[in-house]
């Protein structure tokens, strides 16, 4: 057998002789055929060719199950380049090669030998009649599941849909089954085995241990300039001094995109040629540093774990890990790149205790989540956790670190003879360790304040909670002269704050829960917010993170950091800027859904898409829970829930806003396209309105990224457009030639104008710059209008309440609005009124006042009626009357915060005095909004000053609007 198989090994691979003894043995025992077989052989170990050569060997088709469509391609194209008849089939095969490889499956004795899959088109019905097909003509001659461990819940990189793999097996008896991985620890070696039914198996195991690896640790924080740092080991690992010709490289980890623009950045000017490599880029950029790296002309690839699957280089001189891995056995798979020439190669982790923050925050972030999705916590959600601990373990313990890889993965001690720092140098690994202890103990200690100022001693204890990992970012530079300057400007704003909140006579609040150890939110302890909790925050951040995750393009690893950096960014500048708790979370609910309307659209037939559609459905419905208690003018105004333009209302989606906006002037001038002179005057107003909000939409987009993240064609478009007003129009003018699906979008967004805007009258300029007296709530409200006002943005009605609406939709209905972002409200077409029958007519005027509503005048309203009133109407026009809906806005505002005091029994009673006081102010004489405002709130005065709290209807009954508002006004 050997002999043959030797020869079948030259013929059809090149290769001489088997790489290993093992390769060797796992090649016979699939050959034979009678058992099962499972494989855990390290990287580079050659363990494709386990299946392969058997696979040429054997009569019928290999079915290889591999995670990923790029790594199928590699084999792929691999076993092309030898002859060998491979393909795959996936969700982006063109129809036609699906048809041919279809046919040749089909034949009566296929020409195929090796036939990839994903585990997500193994399971899709539209493969099924082929694989019983197949199975049932005896045709497939082997099963092989390759990176098995994804089988496993305890694995580091579970995949769901390997779970299916276990009924597959079920439906192919007979066929014998190989299961490969390259990192699987004593249980998940079982749960594999469980999972895919192996009979029996024999397995094929290579100890952990390579020696030719040397491990070491370096504390990051505590180097005066790690780069410089990083750049000697560069030098020392591929021997630039030496002035050798060995060819060697190395790869750089970084968790977020930007870490790796910044060290690849770093690196070249400090003189070592590194490339930046993470998903970010575009594909074909990737691909350039990829080929370059792969040639030796870029020595050094710094990318994201998102490199590195498949990557076959030998001579990789070293891994570096700038930051941490979120498991030991990821750290293992990817240290593992190195040195697989077996000549001696090095793996260094450069820690940071601020790594360490954030990752057990994603971590626990995740297992959350999943447990949030499932409703219920399971053994495995530990395993992530566990696997973490032991990363950190593998930094910050006083032992070989061989020894702990091995004794991780249920191997037996090493014989490691100096390869890690440890065992060359004990007590060098001790010193850095205690060194890093003292470090952190005084910064604790600093950072950790006294004083008469009503501090609550738990929120600093052991410097542990109250800053989170704010503290981290503090001595990120390391002990810089900074350092001492940041903490008491920080402690000086915190002195400030405290004060402020003296002041308003609040106090630091009692039942303020302390954020945790772990919290990654900025100024996570202030309390400036009243009724803001830090989980209702953490909740925000979460939510951000999912958008930006969307946003760029799930890609990576969950745990991605960057995301979490960019969402932490984000939150602050929210927290910041609000200063309220509904307008808080109105204002991250608008960013989320701004990012989720621009998120790339998922691949179709992509089965981790629909996943990650479903995970957004649920964190949408989470976000109703989290969020509940903030109650927009809407939702009391409707009397049925989930109406209006609340279908997709969206003033902060860019490309419905312009749309929206522009649909009137393109209506107007079809046949002499908008942009001609005929409209001129209404499209310049429209136009800068939409430059405006473009510009916005383009900072925002910009402005959490810095290092130009990938913006969609159409965002890209919109943002060039927006430079130019004009070039706005041409951009839709062209854009009506665009192809059918993007027509339908439209088509949608026009149903939707009709439906935003029919119940939207004219504004009232002048009123809206009186706001003489208001409540708190409302002056805010009213300020943030205006200082959007004077950034040359013309003001969108309403533009604050939309961030209400936003919310309210995100509450109501979750899943329109993330599954099927662009698919109106069942009800978002309402005809016009002006074009309904009179009975429809009638019938309406019991349904929603929203859709009834119109202006007094009987125009037909369907364009932003304060763009075009601000540019048509003369000067000294009377003040336009108030309708139903701007009238419940005011009420609203001005009633929330008596709600939120708890002055209403219940939600019902609450929204049931909004509506009759809205209805109340908004019917009989016509009157203005200032007029309206001044009324609401003497009326809502004196509500309560004959009660102390609203019990029951009766104690409004009494409440008449009053005669004249001057009266009322004088009377404030
Ligand atoms: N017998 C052999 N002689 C020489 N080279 C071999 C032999 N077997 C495999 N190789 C080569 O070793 C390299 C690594 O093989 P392979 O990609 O199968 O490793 P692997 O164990 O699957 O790694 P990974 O875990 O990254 O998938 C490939 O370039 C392959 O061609
Ligand atoms: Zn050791």
């Amino acid at each position: 057998m050997t002999t043959s198989l030797k020869a079948a090994l030259k013929t059809h691979f090149g290769f001489e002789n088997f790489r290993s003894k093992l390769q060797e043995d796992v090649v016979k025992a699939v050959v034979r055929g009678d058992r099962d077989v499972f494989v855990c052989m390290p990287t580079g170990a050659g363990k494709s060719l386990c299946y392969q050569l058997p696979a040429v060997l054997a009569e019928g088709i290999t079915l290889v199950i591999s995670p990923l469509i790029a790594l199928i391609q590699d084999q792929v194209d691999h076993l092309k380049n030898l002859n060998i008849p491979a393909c795959s089939i996936n969700s982006k095969l063109p129809a036609g090669e699906r048809r041919l490889i279809l046919a040749d499956l089909g034949s009566s004795s296929p020409k195929l030998k090796l036939l990839y899959i994903t585990p997500e088109m193994v399971a899709s019905p539209s493969f099924q009649p082929c694989l019983t097909d197949l199975c049932t003509r005896g045709l497939l001659s082997y099963l092989a599941v390759d990176e098995a461990h994804c089988v496993s819940q305890w694995g580091h990189d579970f995949r769901p849909d390997y779970l299916k793999l276990g009924g597959l097996r079920t439906r192919l008896p007979g066929v014998p089954c190989l299961a490969l991985t390259a990192t699987a620890p004593k249980n998940v070696q079982k749960d594999i085995a469980q999972s895919l039914k192996l009979s029996s198996p024999l397995s094929f195991v290579t100890p952990v241990f390579r020696s030719n690896l040397h491990y070491d640790v370096i504390f990051r924080e505590m180097l005066p300039n790690p780069y410089v740092h990083l750049h000697a080991f560069v030098k020392k690992s591929l021997a630039l001094d030496a002035g050798s010709n060995a060819q060697g490289c190395g790869i750089v980890y970084c968790r977020t995109r930007e870490a790796c623009e910044t060290v690849a950045y770093q690196l070249t000017k400090l003189g070592v040629l590194a490339k930046a490599y993470h998903a970010g880029l575009k594909a074909g950029d990737r691909t350039e540093v990829q080929h370059e790296w792969m040639q030796g002309k870029v020595l050094v690839i710094v990318a994201t774990i998102s490199f590195g699957m498949g990557v076959d280089k030998a001579n990789v001189r070293f891994v570096a890990h700038w930051n941490l891995a979120k498991s030991l056995a990821s750290y293992y798979q990817e240290s593992g790149r190195a040195g697989r020439d077996g000549l001696p190669s090095s793996c260094r982790t450069y820690y940071s205790p601020k790594d360490k923050e954030q990752l057990n925050f994603l971590i626990r972030q995740e297992i959350g989540r999943r447990q949030e999705k499932r409703g219920s916590a399971k053994e495995t959600d530990k395993a992530a956790i566990t696997d973490f601990e032991a990363m950190v373990s593998f930094c910050m313990q006083e032992a070989c670190r061989h020894a702990t890889i091995s004794k991780f993965f249920g191997d037996k001690t090493p014989n490691c003879a100096g390869a890690c720092d440890y065992c060359r140098n004990p007590k060098a690994v001790r010193a850095q360790l205690e060194k890093a202890s003292a470090l952190s103990t005084r910064t604790e200690a600093q950072s950790k304040p006294s004083g008469p100022f009503g501090f609550q001693p738990g929120l600093y204890e052991g410097g542990r909670k109250g800053y989170g990992f704010e503290r981290y970012d503090e001595w990120e530079g390391g002990g810089s002269e900074d350092d001492g300057a940041n903490r008491k400007k920080e402690f000086s704003d915190l002195f400030k704050n405290q004060m402020k909140m003296r002041k308003a006579g609040e106090g630091p609040r009692e039942d303020f829960a302390p954020p945790d150890a772990d919290c990654p939110l900025r100024e996570a302890s202030s309390q400036r917010i009243p009724r803001l909790t830090v989980k209702a925050r953490e909740h925000c951040l979460s939510l951000l993170q999912e958008a930006l995750h969307g946003h760029q393009g799930a890609e990576e690893d969950p745990f991605n950091c960057d995301t979490l950096s960019l969402a932490v960014d984000l939150e602050h500048e929210v927290f910041k800027s609000s200063k309220s708790s509904n307008l808080y979370k109105a204002a991250v609910l608008k960013k989320v859904s701004e990012m989720k309307k621009t998120a790339p659209a998922p691949a179709r037939g992509n089965c981790d898409n629909e996943a990650e559609a479903k995970e957004e459905a649920t964190a949408s419905s989470s976000c109703s829970d989290e969020l509940q208690g903030f109650t927009s003018a809407s939702e009391i105004y409707s009397m049925k829930r989930k109406r209006v333009g609340a279908g997709q209302r969206g003033s902060s989606n860019p490309f419905v806003t312009a749309k929206e906006l522009l649909k009137p002037s393109m209506l107007d001038s079809k046949g002499t396209e908008s942009g001609s002179e005929s409209n001129t005057d209404a499209s310049s107003a429209v136009t800068s309105c939409i430059r405006a909000r473009a510009n916005a939409v383009a900072a925002s987009l910009n402005s959490p990224t810095k290092t130009g993240k990938a913006l969609s064609k159409k965002q890209q478009k919109l943002a060039e457009a927006a430079k130019s007003s004009r070039n706005i129009s041409q951009y839709f003018v062209k854009k009506q030639t665009m192809e059918k699906s993007q027509e339908e979008e439209m088509e949608v967004d026009e149903e939707e104008l009709d439906a935003t805007f029919s119940h939207i009258t004219t504004a009232d300029p002048q009123e809206d710059s009186k706001s003489q007296e208001h409540s708190p709530e409302l002056i805010l409200v009213e300020s943030e209008i205006e200082e959007e006002s004077k950034t040359d943005v013309i003001i969108i009605p309403d533009e604050v309440e939309e961030e209400a609406l936003e919310l309210e939709r995100l509450q109501e209905t979750p899943k329109e609005s993330t599954t099927e972002p662009n698919k109106p409200a069942e009800e978002a077409k309402p005809p016009l009124i002006s074009e309904m029958s009179d009975d429809v007519k009638a019938n309406r005027e019991s349904s929603p006042p929203a859709k009834r509503s119109r202006p007094a005048d009987g125009r037909r309203v369907t364009f932003n009626p304060n763009v075009q009133e601000r540019a048509l109407l003369p000067v000294n026009e009377p003040p336009k009357p108030v309708t139903l809906k701007e009238a419940a806005d005011i009420v609203v505002r001005y009633l929330d915060p008596f709600y939120t005091q708890g002055k209403f029994a219940n939600k019902e009673l609450f929204k049931s005095f909004a509506r009759y006081l809205s209805h109340l102010l908004a019917e009989g004489r016509s009157r203005s909004k200032g007029q309206v405002k001044a009324e609401a709130k003497a009326l809502i005065k004196k509500l309560f000053s004959s009660v102390k709290r609203c019990e029951s209807e009766e104690d409004w009954m009494h409440l008449k609007r009053p005669h004249s508002c001057k009266t009322t006004e004088n009377k404030e």
